[in-house]
């Protein structure tokens, strides 16, 4: 699904967050947005998945313009935010409709595609910080959402984790073929996994430069290619001292 975002400001109290931002997406693209804390990435994340009305300008999704909740939109936050009195099972089929069994068999699929099968009737409490992000990823999967939009999504866990769920994100994205929009601060997560990484810039927050990142997948981490961009996002943001 395309999604495009058209002179897109917000304010909040009388300040302005982001300012005029335009950015196009492509059908099954992987975005990074990235920027210094405060430059109004979850601003932007939170007005494309239609939780927040309040901005100006116009994002589209598909050829339609809207300001409304889009349910072809799954958001994945920093913290699982899992129900706790609900099991796995019960976390991953809130919300579906259909049968019980319908709704069990389609989230038992997801949670196999992240590695928790076996893992069903667990309660939160009973799950490491990973684990926790595995489910809230089947969670968001099992709507079936075209547009993915992740907020930080890995930045709570362990290095080791942190790259177990990027991949399983791009394996999920390969079977799924999802648009991506994925803020981070990890400038190696973002040229690991995005098409094209977009840097804001700013109080208000604009768009700055976007850098291509064309190496084929599956990427190697410690590539020259990959230590060139990283090199030249820091650049950009008079980081690389
Ligand atoms: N609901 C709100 N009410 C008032 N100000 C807000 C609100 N949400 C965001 N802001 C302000 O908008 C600006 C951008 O915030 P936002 O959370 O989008 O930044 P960010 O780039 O995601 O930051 P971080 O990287 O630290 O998470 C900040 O100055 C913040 O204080």
């Amino acid at each position: 699904m395309s999604l495009a975002l058209r002179d897109v400001s917000r304010t909040f109290n009388g300040t302005t967050a982001v300012k005029n931002v335009n950015l196009e997406v492509k059908p099954g693209e992987i975005i990074g947005l990235l920027g210094t804390s405060g430059c109004g990435k979850s601003t932007l994340l939170r007005a494309i998945s239609g939780l927040d009305s309040e901005y100006d300008g116009e994002i589209e999704i598909n050829g339609t313009v809207s300001k409304e909740i889009h349910d072809t939109t799954g958001f994945i936050f920093q913290e699982p935010r899992l129900l706790p009195w609900l099991n796995v099972l019960d976390n991953v089929t809130f919300g579906l409709t259909g049968s019980r069994k319908e709704k069990e068999n389609k989230a038992i699929d997801y949670l196999e595609s992240v590695g928790l099968r076996g893992k069903e009737r667990l309660y939160p409490r009973e799950l490491s910080g990973g684990m926790a992000q595995r489910v809230a990823i089947a969670r968001a999967l099992v709507t079936s959402p075209e547009i993915l939009l992740l907020d930080e999504p890995f930045s709570a866990l362990d290095a080791f984790t942190k790259m177990q769920l990027q991949d399983l994100l791009l394996e999920v994205w390969k079977k799924y073929q999802s648009t991506i929009v994925l803020v981070t601060h990890d400038i190696d997560e973002a040229n690991y996994l995005c098409d094209r990484v977009v840097i804001l810039r700013g109080q208000p927050g604009e768009v700055d430069r976007e850098f291509i990142i064309s190496q084929k997948r599956p990427r190697d981490r410690g590539s020259e290619e990959l230590a060139h961009f990283k090199s030249e996002i820091l650049e950009s943001l008079d980081l690389n001292k």
